[in-house]
């Protein structure tokens, strides 16, 4: 059984990634240089139990290693400035009072990357801020255009939710999201009467057939990887007029992964191209200001180019993602070596 279906869209190396060894202006990180000439990139990280588990793989941390990569766990009970020295920070926790111990650390610590910034990070935890520059991109070249489903925002009264959908000329199936990202308790409504069972705030959002089939860009900087998950089915007009009600739907992406995809439809699984996929990246890493993220992309039943984007999450379970321990320790490494370089040229 193929549980998913990956394909490699390219990863951009411009530069080799094992560090240089000729220098004598010190070492990222202040931690000298490796026997093997090598300089070590040491990337401390702050995140939750289970992400350690799925995303510090032991394959990663070797090879990690022996490309002069060393993880070290943040200890969030002490300064940061205490710790390290790092060349990078990555984290995924949340609590105001973590992003702005990170917030002050940036400042202090201009020398450090700190992956991603806080406030960049914080768009993505709401559904509504979320997708902006998707919208604002307003996405279309020769390859097709990419946008986001209609969607209305409900801050408070369920009661005002049938006037609100029909004002704003939405149609059915809506689907029903927790404004807040984190939450994945999502809904289809039939009708919308029946939207005032759930609790605001809310994103409802027009449900877009698309033949059952998501693709989920994952992007790790320059590089971008492109797998199929099986999503929910299409909602037929006949269906539609005949049922009523509000169906919460179970977190889509982990069932997913259990489907065949043996007998998929070319026209629906056909992968996104290349060139469009790798332009609108390129786009939204500049407007969210972010390196590590994932974009749930939907093809249009019946097109072959209007894609979608519905949900966007910030440092994903990129261990689901094929050779992501290849892809994030080059990352890492040109990231540290860029850094070194525009450092070194500074120097007198
Ligand atoms: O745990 P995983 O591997 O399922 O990763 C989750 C992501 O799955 P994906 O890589 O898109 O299939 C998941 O993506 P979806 O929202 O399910 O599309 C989220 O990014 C989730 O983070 P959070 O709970 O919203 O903060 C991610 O959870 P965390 O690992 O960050 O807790
Ligand atoms: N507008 C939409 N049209 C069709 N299907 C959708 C739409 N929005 C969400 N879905 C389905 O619901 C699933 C979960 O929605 P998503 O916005 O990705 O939330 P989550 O953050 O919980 O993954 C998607 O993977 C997809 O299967
Ligand atoms: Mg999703
Ligand atoms: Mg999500």
């Amino acid at each position: 059984m193929r549980l998913m279906q990956e394909e490699v869209i390219g990863y951009e190396s411009e530069e080799e990634t094992e560090m240089e060894s000729s220098s004598s202006c010190g070492s990222i990180g202040e931690l000298g240089f490796q026997e093997n000439s090598m300089k070590v990139v040491v990337v401390g990280y702050a995140l939750t139990s289970k992400k350690i588990k799925s995303f510090l793989q032991p394959k990663l941390e070797g090879l990690a290693r022996n490309k002069g990569i060393f993880f070290v766990a943040i200890d969030q009970t002490r300064p940061l400035s205490d710790q390290g020295p790092f060349d990078i920070v990555l984290h995924k926790l949340s609590g105001k009072e973590w992003q702005q111990i990170l917030e002050d650390y940036r400042l202090t610590h201009p020398e450090v990357t700190v992956l991603d910034p806080p406030g960049a990070i914080q768009n993505l935890y709401n559904r509504q801020s979320m997708l902006q520059d998707v919208a604002d991109l307003d996405f279309s070249d020769a390859y097709g255009t990419v946008g986001v489903p209609k969607q209305l925002v409900i801050e408070k009264d369920p009661s005002s939710i049938p006037d609100a959908v029909k004002k704003a000329g939405l149609s059915l199936p809506l689907v029903a999201k927790p404004l807040v990202a984190k939450s994945h308790e999502l809904s289809l409504a039939y009708d919308e009467y029946s939207l005032q069972k759930l609790e605001p705030p809310l994103v409802l959002q027009e449900f877009v057939n698309h033949g059952g089939v998501l693709f989920k860009v994952y992007i790790v900087g320059d590089a971008i990887k492109v797998v199929r998950r099986f999503s929910l089915p299409d909602v037929s007009k006949r269906e539609l007029s005949r049922s009523f009600g509000v169906f919460r739907f179970p977190r889509v992406s982990s069932a997913a992964q259990s489907a065949d995809d043996a007998d998929l439809d070319p026209c629906i699984a056909e992968l996104p191209p290349r060139a469009l996929l790798e332009r609108l990246a390129r786009e939204l890493r500049r407007r969210l200001g972010l390196h590590l993220f994932n974009l749930d992309m939907i093809r249009e039943h019946g097109t072959r180019d209007r894609f979608y984007v519905i949900d966007i999450n910030y440092f994903p379970g990129y261990g689901k993602m094929p050779e992501y321990e290849h892809i994030f320790t080059d990352f890492l490494l040109n990231l540290a070596k860029s850094k070194y370089k525009k450092r070194s040229a500074n120097l007198p």
